[in-house]
């Protein structure tokens, strides 16, 4: 008689919304990850052939999640939330999202909530680009009393925001104060460079409660998050340097892996 095989868990199949740059990168990191199968890719419409040209046969474009999807991966950006994440909870699709910022928006995170019970699933936030989002979760529980984020990019990672009304990113020499606010108004004002601001203040003092920072920095090459958090568990002074991608730089590599760790978790017998 023969040993019995060590127990091999099912490949998991995953739906990819959003085909940017965290998106293709998770795509082609994915694709060397065992146990993990991205399956689907959903775009808009006018994006359909193209991903599918880069796709090729190994997964399929499409414009909504498709009816018999079991895990979603989001890394579109605001809206997704609502056009996808939203109806696929409601029926029963356990779906994970990168682009928290949008839990800012009026409702949003009580209507997320109210779909995952609705579909008997969960949705989880991802901590992305920043550290010490479990510690400050759990820290939360016994009270917090401050927490302040700083969020410090080169001009580069500032192009295309309101950033540009506030100095001229091409020219600026000196570190340059774009916002000083809550973190509702940072992820309402600035949707792409201030998802870690909303996932800290979600972990800790809530949107309204959290005082952000967003600057400008010649003098900078990395994206620079940098966290104080105070409350009877003590003190957290926490600064992470993050590599930008390549393919855009408001947006750190670590995200990237963030997506693929959630992944890999989801399907392993020992997680971390
Ligand atoms: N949690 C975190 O730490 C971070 C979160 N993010 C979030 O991830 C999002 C994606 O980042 P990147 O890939 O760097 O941006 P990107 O701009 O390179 O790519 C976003 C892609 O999503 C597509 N897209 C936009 N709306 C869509 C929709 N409703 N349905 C399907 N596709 C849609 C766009 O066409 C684009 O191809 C950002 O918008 C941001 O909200 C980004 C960086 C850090
Ligand atoms: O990727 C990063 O460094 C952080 C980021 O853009 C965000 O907070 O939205």
């Amino acid at each position: 008689m023969t040993a019995p095989m060590a127990s091999q868990r099912p490949l998991q199949r995953v739906t990819l919304i959003g085909f940017g740059a965290i998106g293709q990168s998770i795509f082609q990191r994915a694709a060397q990850a065992p146990g993990v199968h991205i399956s689907h890719v959903v775009v808009p419409a006018t994006g359909l052939a193209k991903a599918q040209a880069r796709l090729g046969a190994a997964a399929t474009a499409c414009t909504a999640v498709p009816e018999d999807a079991t895990l979603v991966l989001e890394c579109a950006g605001h809206s997704a939330l609502l056009q996808h994440v939203l109806p696929a909870l409601q029926r029963g699709v356990e779906c994970a999202v990168l682009s928290i910022g949008a839990l800012a928006g009026p409702g949003l995170a009580e209507q997320l909530s109210d779909a995952a019970e609705q579909g008997g699933t969960q949705v989880h936030l991802l901590a992305g680009a920043m550290a010490g989002v479990d510690a400050l979760a759990a820290a939360r529980l016994a009270g917090l009393s401050e927490v302040c984020y700083t969020g410090r990019k080169p001009p580069a990672g500032w192009r295309d925001t309101p950033a540009e009304q506030v100095c001229d990113l091409d020219t600026i020499t000196q570190a340059t104060v774009l916002l000083d606010a809550t973190a509702r108004e940072a992820a309402q004002r600035y949707p792409k460079n201030a998802n870690v601001a909303a996932t800290l203040s979600l972990a800790g003092l809530g949107l309204d409660a959290t005082r952000v920072r967003l600057i400008a920095d010649p003098a900078v090459s990395e994206n620079i998050h940098h966290v104080v958090a105070r409350g009877e568990f003590g003190e957290i002074e926490l600064t992470l340097r993050g590599k930008p991608l390549a393919d855009n730089p408001k947006t750190s590599a670590l995200t990237v892996l963030s997506g693929l760790r959630f992944l890999h978790n989801r399907g392993a017998a020992l997680t971390l």
